[in-house]
């Protein structure tokens, strides 16, 4: 059973139930497992392999909640680049159509390259779109590649334009071959173990582009397997407009009619989630994914995360994806999520929003086993140099200062007790090559296919 020693650490953010912060730090790990933790100096002296963190501060993998991965194919489309969420759909699902299996699996390798490097060790994808071959197994296999968590979202849209639907009915898939495909994926991928690698998620993309029986559908399937849900809710003022002309009703309303609320349940956004919508949430434990940069790059408005918390609703953190970012920096958003909650007057601490992206976004994905660093918990952390230029001068308080000061890349990434970054390079996968390809598929996506 393989050792892994972490020493010397500056500080270790445990982000445990005392929310510790053990300077000169160690972690002790056997097997992806934590066995320990605790100062250098009360851990054993060495193991099968040690990362020596003088100088670096050591914080529990980032947790990312939502991400369009294959969306980074799509950066700065000029059509998008000023549009709302309705026209911005409405001008990318045409070059969507021409994704290739080869593309999801190369532009999910690029972006969980991204998210490695900036400190999330486990990341959600919400994969909507299956034209010509694509199946969920291109992105899960390339999360297996590159050595990331994965909670794999099998999404899908149903309802296209001629039924009332946003998208063109050429991207819309048939329900009863969705589901028949959601179905071999969990019986194929999903494992509910402690430190799964792999889980899959029941997915229907967002009311206007999904029927109500497959919404009403997707959940008895998922808890027919007992695997999550998740789904895009109360985005902007037009998601919020079709709802009530569509269905007459809010979305929150709708959520709980078609029985997707409770504690295996997460929606994207919520930005308008009105006060009622909140305490349904609060009182049925139902998530949220709070996407700070994509709430602001799409002018979506500021989601009332304080409210949220003040109340109990479950809050993680998620990047969106990178046609509506641009950028997947889980710790940058880590820094956005704080300082939007604080446009609008409300309080945020930084340790606060790096307890939205640990501790809350494990809560969210309905894991016990990671956002935490203590015994028992999976081997999942990052850690920073703290002589980085950036955080010059925020020596007095390093968690405050990486949280504040605009994030570096980490030094070092750890999935699983697996080593995925080593002094700020990936180990998994040949990253220049990797962006060189995903720039070819992008220019020919943006070309037509
Ligand atoms: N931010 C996003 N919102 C969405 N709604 C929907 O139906 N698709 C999307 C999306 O890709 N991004």
């Amino acid at each position: 059973m393989p050792t892994l020693l972490v020493k010397n650490a500056r500080v270790v953010v445990t982000m445990d139930d005392q929310r510790r912060e053990i300077a000169d730090g160690a972690i002790y790990v056997r097997d992806g497992v934590i066995e320990a933790v605790g100062t250098t100096a009360e851990l054993p002296p060495s193991a099968d392999d040690t990362l020596d963190m003088r100088d670096q501060i050591v914080i529990p993998g980032l947790v990312n909640t939502h991400h369009h991965m294959y969306q980074s194919l799509t950066r700065v489309i000029g059509l998008a680049q000023d549009a709302e969420l309705f026209g911005w759909l409405q001008s990318l699902y045409p070059i969507w159509a021409g994704l290739t299996p080869e593309m999801v699996r190369t532009s999910t390798l690029t972006a969980m390259a991204e998210l490695l490097l900036s400190g999330c060790t486990t990341s959600s994808d919400h994969l909507y779109i299956y034209p010509n071959g694509v199946k969920l197994e291109d992105s899960i296999e390339a999360a297996q590649q590159i050595g990331m968590r994965f909670h794999a979202a099998r999404g899908s849209m149903s309802v296209g334009q001629s039924q009332g639907g946003l998208p063109p009915d050429r991207v819309v898939e048939q329900e009863p071959a969705i589901l028949k495909e959601t179905q071999r994926l969990i019986e194929r991928w999903h494992d509910p173990q402690r430190h799964a690698m792999c889980r899959i998620v029941v997915a229907p993309c967002s009311p206007f582009s999904v029927s109500r029986g497959l919404m009403r559908d997707s959940a008895l399937l998922a808890r027919q397997y007992g695997v999550s849900m998740h789904t895009h809710l109360a985005e902007n003022d037009n998601d919020i407009a079709y709802s009530r002309e569509k269905f007459g009703m809010t979305p929150a309303e709708y959520a709980e009619d078609l029985g997707w609320v409770g504690n295996d349940v997460w929606h994207a956004h919520c930005v308008k989630l009105d006060e009622p919508g909140l305490q349904l949430f609060a009182r049925t434990r139902t998530g949220v994914a709070h996407c700070p940069c994509s709430n602001m790059r799409l002018g979506s408005g500021i989601a009332p995360v304080r409210r949220m918390r003040d109340l109990g609703v479950p809050v993680g953190l998620g990047v969106d994806g990178s046609a509506s970012n641009d950028g997947a920096h889980m710790l940058g958003e880590v820094r956005m999520g704080m300082l939007l909650q604080r446009v609008t007057g409300a309080a945020m601490t930084a340790r606060e929003a790096l307890e939205i992206a640990t501790r809350g976004g494990a809560q969210v994905l309905g894991r016990d086993d990671i956002g935490v660093l203590a015994p028992g918990m999976s081997a999942d952390f990052a850690s920073f140099d703290l002589n980085h230029v950036g955080l010059a001068g925020g020596q007095g308080d390093p968690l405050a200062a990486l949280v504040f000061c605009g994030a570096p890349q980490v030094t070092h990434s750890v999935v699983n007790g697996r080593v995925v970054v080593r002094d700020g390079a990936l180990t998994t996968v040949e990253l220049p090559q990797v962006v060189a390809q995903h720039n070819r598929f992008a220019a020919l996506l943006a070309a037509g296919g």
